[in-house]
């Protein structure tokens, strides 16, 4: 049996104090003054025991982790319809890239690109009434914790100066790959780029993807299938321009935020959420990608 909570313990106690910890991401005003020094890990094994160490109980913005739950809820509304309006290609360019856009008549490369997240929250904006509730009703069950909420000033101050998906967004409306108005799609994706979790909700809500699509409660949220496309997708596309270096360094699906948070998981093992603020150049956790190298390292467990 694997000593879990020692080697998670081991690996904290080697990276908390490392002083090259990246950048807080600045270009969404309100998560600039979130303390680099916060660090947490949270595994949850499939058999239901949870390992956790460090900040893993301090919520924080989960930003583009979110890509991967929306996708989640959405796919198995609209199933393969997805795929006419979407790619699902690594687009080998940072999250917020338009020229590909143009390129390739306004179909995004993948879900989890920022285009390809504003095309899934269209389709939330179509099917529901209100997909903001919805979205957040959703995560709160598969987490299991009523407690997780939007916060409204990171998703205002979002809208207050997120140009560049305004600009997504309008591109993608002039070539007909967004049905609904500009300003209300984006104010969705902007909420729920917004929600706040801990470490442990998010391991909660992702449970379902290392569990062949039955949640926590073991509901079948997603068909085995669609699970697996989702976690083939994370592998390939998680990390935009940076998912070939999670592959060779961690070996496992997993999607970032730049809220600082990382979830990566193991079919039929675990998952894992990792949490510090500070950015690479590429937009994801610099302590968080050496604590997961380190982690599928020492347990032996990846993909490959
Ligand atoms: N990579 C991210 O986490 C980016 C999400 C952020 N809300 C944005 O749209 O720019």
């Amino acid at each position: 049996m694997i000593d879990f909570q020692g080697i998670i313990e081991d690996i904290h106690e080697d990276l908390k104090n490392d002083i090259n910890r990246g950048l807080v991401a600045s270009y969404i005003p309100e998560l600039f003054n979130i303390d680099t020094q916060n660090f947490g890990i949270h595994v949850k094994h499939i058999n239901g025991n949870s390992y956790a160490v460090g900040d893993w109980s301090i919520p924080f913005s989960i930003q583009s982790i979110s890509k991967a739950l929306s996708l989640s809820l959405v796919l198995p509304i609209y199933k393969d319809a997805i795929w006419e309006r979407m790619d699902v290609e690594p687009s080998g360019n940072p999250f917020n890239h338009l020229s590909l856009l143009e390129l390739e008549n306004s179909i995004p490369r993948n879900p989890f690109i920022n285009a390809g997240a504003i095309v899934i929250a269209d389709m939330m904006v179509s099917h529901f009434k209100n997909p903001k509730q919805v979205f957040l009703d959703y995560v709160r069950e598969l987490s299991n914790d009523q407690t997780i909420n939007f916060n409204y000033n990171v998703a205002k101050s979002e809208r207050l100066t997120g140009f560049g998906n305004y600009a997504a967004a309008n591109l993608l409306k002039a070539y007909n790959n967004l049905e609904n108005d500009v300003d209300e799609v984006l104010d969705f994706y902007f909420h729920q780029c917004a929600i706040e979790m801990t470490c442990e909700q998010l391991s909660n809500a992702f449970f379902m993807l290392a569990n062949h699509g039955k949640c926590l409660q073991q509901k079948e949220r997603l068909t085995q299938s669609q699970a697996k496309r989702i976690n083939a997708i994370m592998l390939t596309c998680g990390f935009y321009d940076e998912a070939g270096e999670f592959a060779f360094e961690v070996g496992l699906p997993g999607k970032s935020g730049v809220g600082g948070g990382i979830i990566a998981l193991l079919p039929n093992h675990f998952t894992i959420t990792t949490w510090s603020p500070g950015l690479n150049e590429k937009g994801n956790s610099l302590i968080g990608m050496k604590a997961l190298e380190l982690f599928t390292t020492k347990t032996n467990l990846s993909i490959f």
